[in-house]
């Protein structure tokens, strides 16, 4: 088995007497795609957080690479951030910058390359994505929410990551333009070879992008198998979740 590229430990985490994360443990490898199923306000973001570094955590440890990371600073954590691309839940693109300027910004503000230089690659990455050249020079609130997501996934891989995360990347998309991403989604991390990491709410994407599946509940990591098994997991918790019945042991979070 290929060795890890990122691996949490233990990871827990609280908010003063609220225990958010209280052990978890998951990892993902070059090449794999890995989904986390779980409830609202179940911990994924923070647990997203905390393997980005934007947030430490109380006790555990993240790994990158063979390296332990978790309180790196400084020039270590720089050269972690330089080799993960990170898509948002809401898109976050920069409303000022044109869609080229957004998808380039990496590569001008913190590679220091020529924006003509980038510029090339921006244009080249939206290809990628299936968006013309004429689209690069419009304004994020002059194209659709499917195309922005678009934009937003061409910014999280012109740097060629070697991790992803993928935050929410379906939500607020119709069906047919939620599996146009998870297509692009499985080119990008089949084409790079990346590790992708995408938390989701949307079952049918996450069967689609899945190599594995795990389910976050009450701090921790309680299945995973191959997303092919997720409808017959033999754990009541994920089969409620993921046939979404009110009925079972979770408890609605309303
Ligand atoms: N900075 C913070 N300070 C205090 N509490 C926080 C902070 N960040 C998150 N929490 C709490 O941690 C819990 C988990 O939040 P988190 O955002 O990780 O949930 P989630 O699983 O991503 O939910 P959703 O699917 O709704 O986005 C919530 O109860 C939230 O209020």
């Amino acid at each position: 088995m290929t060795a890890s590229l990122l691996k949490l430990e233990g990871v827990e985490k609280s908010f003063g007497p609220k225990k958010v994360l209280r052990g978890v443990d998951i990892d993902v490898a070059p090449g794999q795609s890995l989904v986390i199923i779980g409830g609202s306000g179940s911990g994924k973001s923070v647990m997203l957080k905390n393997a980005l570094g934007l947030m430490s955590p109380d006790a555990g440890r993240i790994v990158f690479d063979g390296q332990d990371v978790t309180n790196a600073k400084g020039k270590t954590r720089e050269a972690m951030r330089a080799r993960i691309g990170m898509l948002f839940q809401a898109g976050a693109l920069f409303d000022s910058l044109t869609v080229w300027e957004n998808v380039a910004f990496r590569l001008i503000n913190s590679e220091g390359m020529s924006r003509r230089q980038a510029k090339e690659r921006a244009i080249e990455t939206l290809k990628k994505v299936r968006l013309g050249a004429d689209v690069g020079g419009l304004y994020p609130a002059e194209i659709s929410g499917g195309m922005q997501k678009r934009v937003s996934l061409a910014r999280s891989i012109i740097s060629e990551p070697d991790l992803i995360f993928f935050d929410e990347p379906t939500t607020g998309l119709d069906p047919i333009t939620a599996d146009a991403i998870n297509d692009l989604i499985l080119e990008m991390v089949r084409g790079l070879g990346a590790a992708a990491v995408t938390i989701t709410h949307d079952m049918a994407s996450a069967t689609k992008i899945a190599d594995e599946i795990a389910m976050l509940l009450d701090g921790k990591i309680i299945w995973r198998g191959p997303a092919k098994d997720v409808y017959a997991s033999g754990n009541e918790y994920v089969d409620q979740f993921v046939n979404g019945r009110a009925e079972g042991p979770i408890q609605p979070a309303i």
